[in-house]
């Protein structure tokens, strides 16, 4: 079992300490997160946010706007704190209601404080795998952090991701080559008898679909890692992932569970990614 809990403290401690040295030189990371709406998971998961800055000492505000608020309103709180010095890093909470296009506002942010890595200049970088510091989707980033923690060779395996969304499928694909690993990137449209033969190739199997209990074990390679993004709410109140724990675990040499595996690396990656953004906007290399 990989333990995102117990890798998630280490990833926010690490955090914690880079954020004591920046505020040694009088450096204060900050962090803003736009909440648009009453969705009542994104205000569990904006809260989380405030309650973990708090813990790594980084200043975050929270900026909560009512639903009717108007595309060109969240643009102009954007605008603003693009021009704010205080403000290292912007996330605005995802999903938007269906009246704002999420695309448009990502691509407002300024690609220097996009801590989501969704702004197409981030993301071009890491899809044409440039050099140099540029912030990734944290998700997709936190995978690759528990990977690590496996200790396992990627280098030359076969890894398939299902799901192309910005957030997760399609960042985790760039993700997962520039680890040298062979990657197939499977969707909505790729055939289900496909999709079996393929995950049953496959050493590092990603499942990002919101679809419960998509993937089985008889889906899965004997030894495959497999890493569970979905997070469903079930009627009963249960959470569940997109992979049918039961049967792939006897199956799996690593496997994440849900809750407790992909879901807090998000946030413990964050604050990581907010001390980073700051440190480079202030010219400030870190060890
Ligand atoms: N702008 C963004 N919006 C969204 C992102 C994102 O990275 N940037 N990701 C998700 C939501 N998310 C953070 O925003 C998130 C989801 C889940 C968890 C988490 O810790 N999950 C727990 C279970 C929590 C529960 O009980 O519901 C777990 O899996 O153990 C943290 C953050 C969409 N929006």
């Amino acid at each position: 079992m990989i333990d995102g809990k117990t890798i998630a403290q280490t990833v926010r401690a690490r955090a914690a300490e880079r954020a004591q040295k920046l505020a040694e030189m009088g450096i204060v990371p900050g962090l803003a997160v736009i909440l648009v709406g009453e969705d009542p998971a994104s205000q569990i998961y904006v809260r989380n946010k405030s309650r973990a800055a708090k813990k790594v000492g980084v200043q975050s505000q929270t900026i909560v706007m009512p639903v009717e608020t108007t595309e060109a309103e969240v643009l102009a709180i954007v605008a603003q704190l693009n021009e704010d010095a205080a403000v290292d890093a912007i996330l605005v909470q995802s999903p938007l209601p269906k009246h704002i296009d999420e695309e448009k506002v990502q691509e407002a942010i300024l690609p220097s404080k996009d801590v989501d890595g969704f702004h197409p200049e981030n993301i071009g970088r890491l899809f044409a795998n440039r050099a140099g510091y540029y912030p990734i989707a944290n998700t997709p980033r936190g995978v690759m952090t528990l990977l690590d923690a496996t200790q396992q060779t990627l280098h030359g395996k076969q890894a398939i991701v299902i799901g192309r969304s910005i957030l997760v499928g399609r960042p985790m694909f760039s993700l997962l080559e520039r680890a040298n690993m062979t990657v197939t990137l499977a969707h909505r449209h790729t055939p289900r008898a496909e999709l079996r033969r393929l995950t049953q190739q496959a050493d590092v199997v990603v499942v990002a679909t919101g679809v419960p209990g998509l993937i089985t074990g008889d889906d899965l390679k004997e030894g495959a890692t497999v890493i569970d993004v979905g997070i469903n709410r079930l009627a009963d109140g249960s959470l569940v992932g997109d992979v049918d724990f039961a049967s792939a675990e006897p199956k799996a040499a690593f496997i994440t569970p849900v809750p407790g595996g992909v879901g807090p690396m998000t946030i413990a990656t964050l604050m990581q990614t907010t001390v980073e953004l700051a440190a480079v906007n202030h010219g400030v290399e870190l060890d």
